[in-house]
């Protein structure tokens, strides 16, 4: 089952409250999602996601395609079981890293022949083997197989592009027949290309998906830019049903998104950098590696509860990155990850209590944004 409900929009901006319902339980939104590539949130085990409350995790059809590969998934009865994750799961259709991790791909009307890049055999995915792989993984929202149009790229080229993306969203629409149990999202193209924009959500939207998601952005274009197309494209989106902001997933982007009427938005951010040894506080972010942090007893974030706060201080943290331990990397990813679904959170409670634009003004001045 899929239901998503309005809750409140806010007044004085787009910011809006909902709930969406599925098989796997209900999501609050806006939310950020935490991304679990290879069916794994990078160091973390479900308990430690329920933990932070995360209440819905990512992950990728292409990826899972390569290995385990489906047959393994099919065995173990499905992506939930083989990861020991009951809550809600979201898989992307693989466009998006079939471009950005493959070479020699070749674009057809058809779909997308590539080599892997685990070693280098030919590969093929169409709209319609996107779908049977998602239906195999039995993800509760699974995405439509789109062209993520790169950045910067000819008007010429996003329209053809995004005309493409819409009759394999078409294709996908009709090969889908798991629809109890698994939720059809569209991805709106059209590049920075307003017109085309316009085209991409009218055309998506005639195709009656139960949600849209707004793809073709956070790939390397100012945020100015990201914020005029996608206040933009919101526009065009119907008020009933979510709209999924991919790819985003640092503090002032997912403030920006809110905003602009986003319910939904993921990103590898807050866990890659954690595992690089950078940490997310409210005073902006901290390098845990550095010498200052030597003797500094304190918690990584003064404002912040969570488990790694609560009982570790950035002298024992720096010292595991310092040599090497896992324990950093995890440490360091729980809070990271308990930073922004708190955040989430505390935006949630703030469009609750007609105070989003204030809280986030706030949240700037202290994170050191403009
Ligand atoms: O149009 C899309 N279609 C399907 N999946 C996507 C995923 C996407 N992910 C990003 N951006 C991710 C940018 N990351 C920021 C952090 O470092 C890794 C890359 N943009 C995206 C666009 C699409
Ligand atoms: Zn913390």
């Amino acid at each position: 089952m899929f239901k998503f409900e309005l809750l409140k929009t806010s007044k004085d901006s787009k910011a809006r409250l909902g709930k969406i319902t599925t098989n796997h339980g209900e999501i609050e939104t806006p939310i950020f999602m935490p991304v679990g590539t290879r069916a794994t949130v990078k160091t973390m085990t479900p308990e430690e996601l329920k933990d932070i409350g995360a209440q819905i995790i990512l992950s990728n059809t292409y990826h899972l395609f390569l290995r385990p590969g489906t047959e393994i998934i099919e065995k173990a009865g499905g992506l939930h079981k083989f990861m020991n994750w009951d809550k809600p799961i979201l898989t992307d259709s693989g466009g998006f890293q079939v471009f950005s991790l493959s070479d020699n791909r070749k674009i057809t009307e058809e779909g997308v022949h590539f080599r892997s890049h685990i070693d280098g055999s030919k590969m093929f995915i169409s709209p319609e083997k996107s779908i049977d792989i998602q239906n195999i993984l039995g993800s509760d929202i699974i995405m439509a197989f789109d062209e993520c149009a790169p950045y910067p790229a000819s008007h010429e080229y996003i329209d053809h592009s995004m005309r493409r993306t819409l009759r394999w969203a078409e294709r996908c629409k009709n090969h889908h027949k798991n629809v109890d149990n698994q939720t059809l999202f569209g991805i709106i193209q059209g590049g920075m290309y307003k017109d085309l924009r316009e085209i991409s959500a009218k055309e998506m939207v005639d195709m009656d998906f139960k949600g849209y998601s707004i793809g073709g952005l956070s790939v390397g274009e100012p945020i100015d830019l990201m914020t005029e197309i996608l206040d933009y494209t919101t526009d065009f989106m119907p008020e009933n049903k979510p709209r999924y902001l991919m790819g985003v997933g640092s503090p002032d982007y997912l403030f920006e998104a809110v905003e602009r009427g986003v319910d939904m938005a993921d990103c590898v951010l807050p866990t890659r950098i954690a595992r690089n040894g950078t940490v997310l506080t409210h005073q902006g972010r901290i390098p845990i590696k550095n010498a200052i942090y030597k003797d500094d007893f304190s918690r990584l974030d003064d404002e912040c509860d969570c488990y790694t706060c609560r009982n570790y201080s950035k002298a024992y943290i720096r010292h595991l990155f310092n040599v090497d331990e896992i324990l950093g990397m995890r440490l360091a990813t729980i809070h990271n990850l308990y930073f922004l679904i708190d955040m989430m959170k505390n935006i949630r409670e703030s469009i609750k209590g007609d105070y989003f634009l204030e809280y986030k003004k706030d949240f700037y001045k202290k994170y050191g944004y403009k």
